[in-house]
């Protein structure tokens, strides 16, 4: 299932959060959505996911918004905030309230526990967590409803590189299931042989969408296409 996002702008005040933000993700593949600080990537999720309204634009997941989807968590599963959760749950009982909700059962819950390496902890006080654990937690909360189309802002920050090489692993193996994966980043080297496709993005709007082949054989190194691209499109809000 395709996320289309066309032509979206935003105005928080005097900001301009998005300036006509246009790009697609596709299926079987990991996208990577890369920027400097504030240049829209979270507000584009936000919109995706319908949390904020845009001012023109739209932004559809297999064709519809995301307030008109049947099943929105068995359509997109999201990972917005690795701390959204009661730190006095464990992380078994926060998934389970999650699953409720959804009329998924316990069976999943242990499903995505295994498939995040969670098990061992699963019954430990979600607020004890490490960073990297709260991240995978965030992970097995967007996996529970199966969805074809996964959202993930910044799913790399806070880990260790024992995290991060098990991240990218894991976010080419839902690629490779066929999911359609989108992956904020303000770095671009989390994404090294992970994303396929990139999303650059400064100011509110697209500074290149290419593959990563393309895009390295056209600089020597991701950083220098990331500073390269991103110049000029940095600044201290
Ligand atoms: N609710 C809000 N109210 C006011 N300004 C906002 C709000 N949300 C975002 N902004 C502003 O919109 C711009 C884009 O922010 P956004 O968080 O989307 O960027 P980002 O690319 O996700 O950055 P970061 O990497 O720092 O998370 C910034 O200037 C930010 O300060």
């Amino acid at each position: 299932m395709n996320i289309d996002v066309t032509d979206l702008s935003k105005r928080f005040g005097p900001t301009r959060a998005l300036d006509g933000m246009t790009f697609g993700v596709r299926p079987g593949l990991v996208t990577g959505f890369v920027g400097p600080n504030g240049a829209g990537k979270s507000t584009t999720m936000r919109v995706i996911l319908g949390l904020d309204a845009p001012d023109a634009g739209t932004a559809l997941i297999g064709g519809r918004r995301y307030r008109d989807l049947r099943r929105p968590l068995r359509t997109l599963g999201s990972l917005l905030d690795a701390a959204a959760f009661h730190p006095g749950r464990s992380a078994r009982n926060h998934l389970l309230w999650l699953a409720h909700s959804q009329g998924l059962g316990a069976a999943r819950v242990d499903e995505v526990l295994a498939l995040t390496g969670l098990t061992a902890v699963a019954r430990k006080k979600a607020g004890g967590y490490s960073l990297g654990m709260r991240q995978r937690l965030g992970v097995a909360a967007a996996l529970l409803g199966d969805p074809p189309t996964l959202l993930l802002d910044e799913p790399f920050n806070g880990m260790d590189p024992d995290g991060i090489i098990w991240m990218r692993g894991f976010l080419r193996s839902l690629a490779a299931e066929g999911r359609a994966v989108l992956v904020s980043s303000h770095l671009m080297g989390e994404l090294q042989d992970t994303a396929d496709h990139l999303v650059v993005v400064g100011r509110g709007r697209v500074l290149a969408d290419t593959t990563m082949p393309a895009l390295v054989a056209e600089h020597s190194s991701l950083e220098r296409a990331y500073l390269s691209l991103t110049r000029g499109a940095v600044e201290f809000r």
